[in-house]
């Protein structure tokens, strides 16, 4: 399920922040916006009508991980807002990701489209010897990886998010139409900054991502929508 739009990570403090960055845009391009915590806890739910209302598509990532029966409520209230995806933690286990499937099939509205739900695996933030010492995993990250996305298509979900150096064993493992959607991305040279697992954009075209999530790169580049048009470039191999 190939998206040509890099999704943008607006991880900005407030509405004001969005309307500037924005505003550098054309206002024909349509975007694809992923909403974090830290904007969502400032603006609430209005933030996302707000990006709807221009047009844009939205990934609301607000990383549920409770226990099944919050989660399932959580996700019918995220269901109504119109968002596009939303997220949850595989380490949440199994039942709690069914659970958050059934809160979004009963929250969309009838005639809507159900939001894609994704699982984040192991954090693009997370090296393998993190792993070991923080979560007391002692197998190669790669293989917890593949796990969390096998648990998270069985229990019914449309993909993963992971880092672009499992696309390929991940499809492997589920089927070729299971999303995988990649943060750590950064176009060559720029700074990591806290990202571990990274590649280029047309680095996870090639290797079969679905999804780029790109934030700093672009929020933080001198030319904002100079920054976006390169790496949209890049993840389309120059078309
Ligand atoms: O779920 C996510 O979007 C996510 C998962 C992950 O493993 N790593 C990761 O970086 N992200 C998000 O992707 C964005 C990456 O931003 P930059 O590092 O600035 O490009 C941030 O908003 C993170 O919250």
């Amino acid at each position: 399920m190939f998206e040509k739009r890099p999704v943008i990570a607006l991880d900005f403090h407030c509405k004001e922040e969005v309307e500037k960055f924005l505003a550098q845009f054309d206002s024909n391009e349509q975007l694809y916006i992923k909403i974090g915590m830290e904007l969502f806890y400032q603006e609430g739910p209005s933030i996302v009508t707000y990006l709807k209302e221009l047009g844009h598509s939205v990934f609301l990532d607000l990383k549920l991980h409770d226990i099944p029966n919050t989660v399932k409520s959580a996700m019918i209230g995220l269901a109504k807002m119109g968002v596009d995806m939303v997220n949850v933690h595989a380490a949440g286990g199994f039942e709690m990701m069914k659970q958050a499937i059934e809160g979004l099939e009963e929250g969309t509205p009838e005639g809507a489209k159900r939001p894609i739900l994704i699982a984040v695996t192991q954090l693009t933030s997370t090296s393998e010897e993190d792993m070991h010492r923080d979560q007391l995993i002692q197998v190669p990250i790669e293989n917890s990886v593949v796990h969390y996305a096998r648990r998270a298509r069985e229990a019914g979900l449309d993909g993963v998010v992971c880092s672009a150096l499992e696309v390929a064993m991940i499809k492997r493992a589920t089927d070729k139409n299971f999303i995988c959607l990649t943060p750590g991305i950064r176009p060559k040279g720029a700074e990591v900054g806290d990202q571990k697992r990274v590649k280029t954009p047309s680095e996870a075209r090639r290797i079969g991502s679905d999804y780029i999530v790109v934030g700093r790169p672009i929020t933080l580049a001198e030319k904002p929508v100079d920054a976006y048009h390169e790496i949209l470039k890049d993840w389309n191999y120059g078309n």
